[in-house]
């Protein structure tokens, strides 16, 4: 695991976007891993930015989110599909039917979402994480051997995103469909951003603390490829 220390957010997302240039450039049809959240943004608008300035071309790659809630519409104003149409496939053109964000409540949307991803291996996995360590949607104790799957959302999670809906934690979902960390893992490469005070607990449990569901994180010391960005405040506990 390779951590890499800035200054501030912006630096963070300078760095990011160094890691995801080289991917898209040295592979047309990068298979994109994207997460959403507040701590991807700053890299999003670096590659719009790097899109039309310099015309690098996602017109091959493909997309595959890592999660979505469940209960809402598709195009509801705060579904993640909508979040990533606002905040990044815009803005680099990635060609609609590329696009693969999951999708509905059951085992069969579950699996469904692990087919559509059987003939390919993502490139690169965007991640943020969460303040109790989660990854994507995977919560403390989910089993490491978890695919796409649906969860419960902590209270502290919804918390945490009620500032998406109007503040108001009654509006935010109680469960989310999601790629399990088993799915997470067999990205070729990891690139995970972190930025802020609140999120120091889990970026020193994830880089220094024991393997343990209890902090999902903490699975990527496991594997091969993973470069970790954030800035001092996120550093403050390593
Ligand atoms: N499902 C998302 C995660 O993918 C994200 O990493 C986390 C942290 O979000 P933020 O980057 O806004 O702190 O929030 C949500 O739980």
């Amino acid at each position: 695991m390779k951590v890499i220390k800035v200054k501030n957010y912006d630096e963070v997302s300078a760095e990011a976007f160094k890691v995801m240039k080289e991917v898209v450039t040295s592979k047309k049809d990068a298979v994109l891993g994207l997460a959403t959240g507040s701590s991807p943004i700053g890299l999003y608008e670096n590659m719009i930015k790097d899109h039309k300035e310099n015309g690098t071309s996602y017109a091959q790659c493909q997309s595959f989110n890592l999660d979505e809630y469940v209960g809402i519409d598709r195009n509801h104003e705060q579904s993640y599909w909508t979040f990533m149409h606002e905040n990044l496939f815009h803005g680099i053109d990635l060609p609609e039917d590329k696009i693969h964000v999951p999708y509905g409540n059951t085992k069969e949307d579950c699996q469904a979402y692990e087919k559509a991803m059987e003939n390919v291996q993502v490139d690169i996995q965007v991640l943020g994480i969460g303040g109790n360590g989660h990854i994507g949607f995977n919560e403390p104790g989910t089993p490491f051997t978890e695919e796409t799957h649906i969860v419960d959302l902590t209270e502290k999670t919804r918390s945490d995103n009620a500032r998406f809906f109007e503040n108001d934690i009654n509006k935010v979902p109680t469960q989310a469909i999601t790629m399990g960390i088993a799915t997470i893992m067999k990205a070729k490469k990891i690139l995970l951003v972190a930025s802020g005070a609140n999120k120091a607990d889990a970026v020193a449990a994830m880089v220094n603390g024991p393997v343990d569901p209890n902090c999902p994180a903490s699975v990527l010391q496991n594997h091969n490829d993973v470069v970790v960005i954030v800035d001092e405040a996120a550093a403050a506990k390593l």
